[in-house]
């Protein structure tokens, strides 16, 4: 039997147990620049524990709905954070951690322009662009060990709208 996933248009409170959403909604923390700029300042809860911050370009290959969720993997010692480099919302899928095993998966859209940081050890489905550039800057932990810890899911899960 095939399990359906209804995507949902993402929003930091239903974001909020898995990670931070950054986009510039509402008004600025503070202005900077002589004005010019707005700061939305310090809004991601970043951690590398025994690592350091990195940044990396994702080119990721564009994924189709609906899509088949057969994977979901989380890092133990570190944040991940994923911004777009183009105003192109993508697929984010996260599930909540029930005794070190991935528990019920959600999916959410971003709105053109989001980013997501997941926090340390939350479970997520890996970058998926589902429109052109699939061009990301990704901030996560470089340091010692895997960081990593993989889920493959043995029921059949679609994520659709
Ligand atoms: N493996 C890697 O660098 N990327 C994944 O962690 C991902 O979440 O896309
Ligand atoms: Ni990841």
């Amino acid at each position: 039997m095939t399990e359906t996933i209804r995507i949902r248009p993402l929003t930091a409170e239903a974001f909020a147990p898995f990670g931070d959403v950054l986009d510039t909604s509402g008004v600025p923390d503070k202005m900077i620049n002589a004005g010019l700029c707005g700061r939305y300042h310090d809004r991601a809860k970043l951690d590398f524990a025994d690592g350091r911050a990195g940044i990396s370009l994702f080119h990721a290959e564009l994924r189709s709905l609906p899509l088949i969720l057969d994977l979901v993997e989380r890092h133990p010692d570190g944040s991940q954070a994923f911004l777009p480099m183009s105003l192109d919302p993508f697929l984010v899928i996260v599930a909540p951690d029930q005794n070190g095993q991935p528990g019920q998966p959600m999916a959410f859209e971003t709105a053109p322009g989001q980013g997501v940081n997941y926090h340390r050890g939350t479970w997520h489905g890996v970058l998926t662009p589902l429109t052109a550039p699939g061009l990301f800057a990704v901030v996560d932990r470089i340091g010692p060990g895997a960081n990593l810890e993989e889920h493959r899911y043995t029921r059949k899960i679609l994520i659709d709208r």
